[in-house]
């Protein structure tokens, strides 16, 4: 894609213009100084051209997307948003070097730095994941460094916008998955696990996995070789690690793993494997539903948030079955041991923050929510050892996502109309299910059903 001048940067009251740092799809990106407290910062400005009503809307909810998940420590921190008096949209963010993203080709990363790097941003996918949000556009690229050397995915659930804004110039293609190609889906959790593998994979072998030396790599032919599963192996990822993005890789979505968060805890028996340190997956416990605020700290009882909540904390007492101990190597579930969270105080605090600010966000989205499809009506099958559950597109549009809660305590986002828990026979399954549009949740519609012997 051929570099375009940066637009000219806004005045901003309370900042100083200093230089450009970078241009991308759909904004620019310039260094300012904030005055009050006084710190260099980075600001996107959206770019001009692309500007009307529609995007100044994806704009609001997407920024507070972002507001509600850059507590996380894997993902770039938001300080502000507004609108320029020359009616471009920009945000305000932590200044930060993208040179981990911009120099992967030249200076791939050993597998030990690449693993840690993966299990940091992947943790913050997943964060965002079990929050209802896709990211859209993982890749190199949107991974930066924080000023303590910290990796941190950015463009978060600004991704969305990205994506109707940059469709012709399809800058993602090399991390995209088969069927976000074939225009199937705008995105669900099994093309972020992709996305995520192509990304582990780029950073180690120094090009994305179907990109081939001495052959010719334009979008057209990454599209067909991606398309045909065409993917060139790379000798510089240990088998172990090959053995876990070979499935985050797979051509069909339902050979890949289920979450992210499995992808994960295979990735840190990949570190024990070769005898590298393991990196806690941070992302929320069960523990900080207890930091919670309490329902009559202000809380909707109604709100999505809260349910889940309470899901969790009955989940906690014992009630129904644990969540992944996502420590543990094996991928199975277990129960959780809390040791194995190497997770700090300062990450479950993180935590009931972001979920304090989920439950307000999900009150300020409940306006929105009547406008949003609902599930009319989920059809239950029961099977030896499992009970599948299908309903009717309720009329979305592409970017909306179905999410979906069980009563295992599970929640996640998908593209398609079924869903299949196991359990035993008698125990009573049951999910929700509602649909996601930009951001907000609508009402969810549930269904139980108990698994034959
Ligand atoms: N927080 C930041 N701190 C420092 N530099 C940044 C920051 N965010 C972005 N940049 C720089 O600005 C450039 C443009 O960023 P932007 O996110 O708009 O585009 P991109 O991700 O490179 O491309 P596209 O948006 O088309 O996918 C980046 O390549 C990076 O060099």
């Amino acid at each position: 894609m051929a570099r375009r001048l940066p637009s000219a940067p806004p005045v901003l009251p309370g900042f100083s213009h200093l230089h450009v740092l970078g241009t991308g799809g759909y904004a620019d990106v310039f260094l300012y100084e904030q005055a009050l407290p006084r710190r260099p910062v980075a600001v996107k400005v959206l770019l001009a051209e692309l500007v009307d009503e529609d995007v100044r809307r994806s704009f609001r909810s997407e920024v507070n997307l972002m507001g509600r998940l850059s507590a996380h420590p894997g993902i770039l921190t938001v300080h502000s948003a507004s609108v320029a008096s020359d009616g471009r949209p920009y945000l305000v963010m932590e200044l930060a070097n993208p040179e981990l993203g911009e120099r992967f080709r030249s200076e791939p990363l050993q597998p030990e730095a690449a693993l840690r790097v993966a299990i940091r941003i992947g943790a913050a996918v997943e964060t965002a994941h079990r929050a209802g949000v896709l990211h859209r556009d993982i890749k190199p690229a949107n991974i930066l460094s924080t000023a303590f050397g910290h990796p941190v995915l950015s463009d978060f659930g600004i991704a969305g916008l990205q994506h109707d804004a940059t469709e012709a110039a399809g800058v993602s293609v090399p991390w995209a998955a088969p069927e976000v190609l074939r225009g199937e889906t705008g995105g669900t959790v099994a093309t972020e696990v992709w996305s995520l593998a192509a990304t582990i994979f780029s950073l180690i072998a120094g090009r994305s996995p179907a990109e081939q030396p001495g052959r010719a790599n334009d979008h057209a032919a990454l599209t067909e070789r991606i398309l045909a599963h065409d993917l060139l192996p790379s000798r510089a990822i240990p088998a172990p690690l090959r053995r876990v993005l070979d499935k985050g890789l797979a051509a069909k979505p339902s050979d890949r793993y289920a979450r992210v968060e499995d992808m994960l805890v295979d990735l840190q028996a990949v570190q024990r494997e070769l005898g590298f340190e393991e990196t806690p997956i941070e992302v929320e416990i069960d523990a900080w539903a207890a930091e919670a605020p309490a329902p009559d700290a202000g809380v909707d009882e109604d709100s999505d948030a809260l349910r889940l909540r309470q899901r969790r904390s009955r989940r906690s007492a014992g009630i129904t079955g644990s969540r992944v101990d996502i420590s543990q190597s094996t991928g199975r579930r277990e129960p959780q041991k809390p040791k194995r969270f190497a997770i700090g105080l300062g990450i479950a605090v993180a935590s009931a923050v972001v979920l304090g600010i989920v439950a307000i966000a999900a009150i300020a989205l409940s306006s929105v929510s009547s406008q949003i499809p609902l599930v009319a009506e989920i059809a239950v099958a029961p099977d030896s050892g499992r009970v599948s559950f299908t309903w009717e597109d309720p009329g979305l549009v592409d970017t909306d996502t179905y999410h979906v809660r069980t009563s295992t305590g599970d929640a996640l986002i998908q593209g398609g109309r079924e869903f299949t828990l196991t359990g035993e026979p008698g125990e009573e399954l049951c999910i929700e299910v509602a649909v996601n549009r930009d951001g907000a949740t609508g009402e969810a519609t549930e269904a139980c059903g108990e698994p034959l012997p």
